[in-house]
């Protein structure tokens, strides 16, 4: 396999059409979804020559964490419908990739248990945790100690689903919930049972009450507007991913890569932003970081790549990532990822429209 796209279609194939519907869909019209890959195709990297050196380091630093590349794992639910081995490859693989995972809670293995796969693969593999705040707080406290106790390193807390979103191949395919044999093994012993994972609108104060009761950093997931960002780092968070859920949520958004420049403009430097969406080229990672962002997640690629071909398949996602990527900034002259400025983007077509 030489291209994610080729790991997307042997996935398809694998796949359970249902779930495999459940994977790639998004809300309503999955316009967002479109406009995700659709808008860094508008986009082209400006190289600059001349300036190039041989001894290019694509590591970047993340809160607790360093990662060996500027692409994570972004957090996807229910990988077991994807491979037997579900949750427990796809931690093994970040491992090995030397990227952090961050685990969804709505995973069909314990946190405890992705870690354990991970650190058996590297002692000093790095995890997060996504976070749905809940309405108990009893509930919220207990998951985050569940994370505390994996040894997870920061929090990510999604922000963008007050409600659950309208994924309209699931409602005609009658895929409601998790079929028997599989749960939500975070929610394990918890009050509302393992598949009730409750998405509920929240406000800062919930935040608040939740940054009070760890000394993880907490990260923001889901931020799309720049008011919203300005709000978070006013508030103390650590960080924020700029996401639309993959089109999952509100169908009616802009693109993740076309929210990311004044969110990035607001943050100026002041805590990390990271951006998923579309991401599904090392072109794409190099874009991202030149409008600002320090790194990208990947949902679906790694999805595919589980589906493929289990742990392996999603080695070969993160090595194709970090391979095109690492030649995307060696042919922009770049050595490192701050090489990557913002001039080095421009939209395709000519210049202010006309030659
Ligand atoms: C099947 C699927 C399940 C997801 N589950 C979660 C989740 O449990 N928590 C979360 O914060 N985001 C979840 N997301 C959103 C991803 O974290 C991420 O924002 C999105 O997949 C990025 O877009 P991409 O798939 O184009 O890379 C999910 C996405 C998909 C496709
Ligand atoms: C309770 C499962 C949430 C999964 C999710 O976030 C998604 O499918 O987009």
């Amino acid at each position: 396999m030489t291209t994610i796209a080729e790991l997307h279609d042997r996935a398809r194939q694998r796949l359970v059409p249902e779930y495999y519907d459940y994977f790639a869909g998004g809300a309503a019209d999955e316009t967002a979804l479109a406009d995700n890959e659709r808008a860094f195709r508008r986009l082209a990297l400006m190289p600059r020559v001349l300036r190039g050196r041989a001894d290019r380091d694509i590591s970047v630093e993340l809160p607790g964490a360093r990662a060996s590349m500027p692409v994570v794992v972004a957090p996807t639910a229910f990988h077991r419908l994807a491979h037997p081995d579900g949750e427990l490859a796809t931690a093994r693989a970040a491992a090995a990739a030397g990227t952090v995972l961050i685990a969804s809670m709505a995973a069909t293995v314990g946190v405890g248990e992705m870690a354990a796969a991970a650190r058996a693969v590297d002692p000093g593999a790095a995890l997060w945790f996504q976070l749905y705040l809940q309405s108990d707080t009893r509930v919220t406290e207990t998951l985050v100690r569940r994370a505390t106790d994996a040894g997870c390193s920061a929090l990510v807390v999604t922000v963008d689903s007050p409600v659950f979103g309208r994924h309209e191949r699931d409602r005609r395919n009658g895929f409601a919930d998790l079929p028997a044999g599989f749960a939500a093994e975070n929610m394990r012993d918890l009050p509302g049972g393992r598949r009730n994972i409750e998405m509920t609108p929240m406000s800062w104060e919930h935040l608040d009450r939740l940054r009070a009761s760890t000394s993880l950093p907490v990260l923001l997931k889901g931020i799309l507007h720049p008011e919203d960002a300005h709000l978070a780092i006013e508030r103390g968070a650590d960080g924020i991913v700029v996401s639309n859920h993959g089109g999952r949520q509100l169908d009616a958004v802009p693109a993740s890569i076309d929210a990311l420049p004044r969110i990035a403009e607001v943050a100026g430097g002041r805590v990390p932003v990271l951006l998923d969406g579309g991401v599904r080229r090392g072109s794409d990672v190099a874009i991202a970081l030149a409008l600002g962002a320090v790194a990208v997640g990947v949902g679906r690629p790694v999805i595919w790549g589980l589906a493929a071909d289990g742990e392996l398949g999603v080695r070969q996602v993160l090595e194709l990532l970090r391979e095109e990527f690492d030649h995307t900034l060696a042919l922009c002259g770049g050595q490192g990822p701050a090489d990557l400025t913002r001039d080095l983007v421009t939209v395709r077509g000519p210049e202010g429209g006309k030659w």
